[in-house]
């Protein structure tokens, strides 16, 4: 249980995963969508990243946010040895991510941003999934008949691939899948 203490919670988000995730928490919410350019600098290390763009998502809302509305923002990034996989821009890409995905370990950061006109809280959760090896045919079949194509490293763990392809996770599944609820529940607890 949340007291929000008045305050009204808008998830800056358009991914239905976060909007579904979020009523997890059994709360009110309204859903607010603006327009944010997911650039970051060059050479900003990847585990910087998400934070950095959850933090820019809640900021473009601060000149408009009022005394008692909190913002929600969020990002997620995946990370194969250092460096960073975003969402395909087509089938092709989806293909090479995933097969670079394949038998190997890699890292899912996702970074909430809770921001009202007082405060603003950013923290990141980070999880490890370990992928089988994945044969051709199952990347084409997954790219045929799902949408990898909104989501980071080109897959979802809530998806077909996911439960054929993630042999071991640690962390939260949330996490992976794009808002972790823990910590949204923490920070709004601690706000
Ligand atoms: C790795 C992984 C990512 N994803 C999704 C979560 C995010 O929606 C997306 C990463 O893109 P983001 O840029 O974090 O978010 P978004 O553009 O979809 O939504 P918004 O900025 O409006 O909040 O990938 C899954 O659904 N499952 C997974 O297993």
């Amino acid at each position: 249980m949340i007291d929000l203490k008045g305050k009204q919670l808008i998830l800056a988000s358009r991914s239905p995963r976060r909007q579904e995730l979020l009523k997890g928490l059994h709360l009110d919410f309204e859903i607010r969508i603006k327009e944010t350019e997911e650039d970051f600098p060059i050479n900003m290390p990847a585990n910087q990243v998400a934070p950095f763009l959850s933090e820019k998502k809640a900021r473009a809302f601060e000149s408009e946010l009022k005394a008692d509305e909190v913002v929600l923002a969020s990002d997620t990034v995946v990370v194969l040895e250092g460096k960073i996989l975003n969402k395909p821009a087509d089938s092709e890409e989806a293909k090479q991510m995933l097969f670079s995905l394949s038998g190997k370990v890699h890292e899912v950061m996702t970074s909430i941003t809770l921001l009202s006109p007082l405060k603003c809280v950013t923290q990141q959760d980070i999880a490890k999934v370990t992928f089988k090896v994945l044969t051709e045919e199952e990347i084409n079949y997954y790219i045929t008949h799902f949408q990898p194509f909104d989501k980071a490293g080109a897959y979802g763990i809530q998806d077909w691939i996911g439960f054929i392809g993630v042999q071991k996770l640690e962390g939260s599944f949330y996490t992976v899948m794009g808002l972790p609820v823990h910590l949204v529940y923490k920070v709004l607890n601690e706000w």
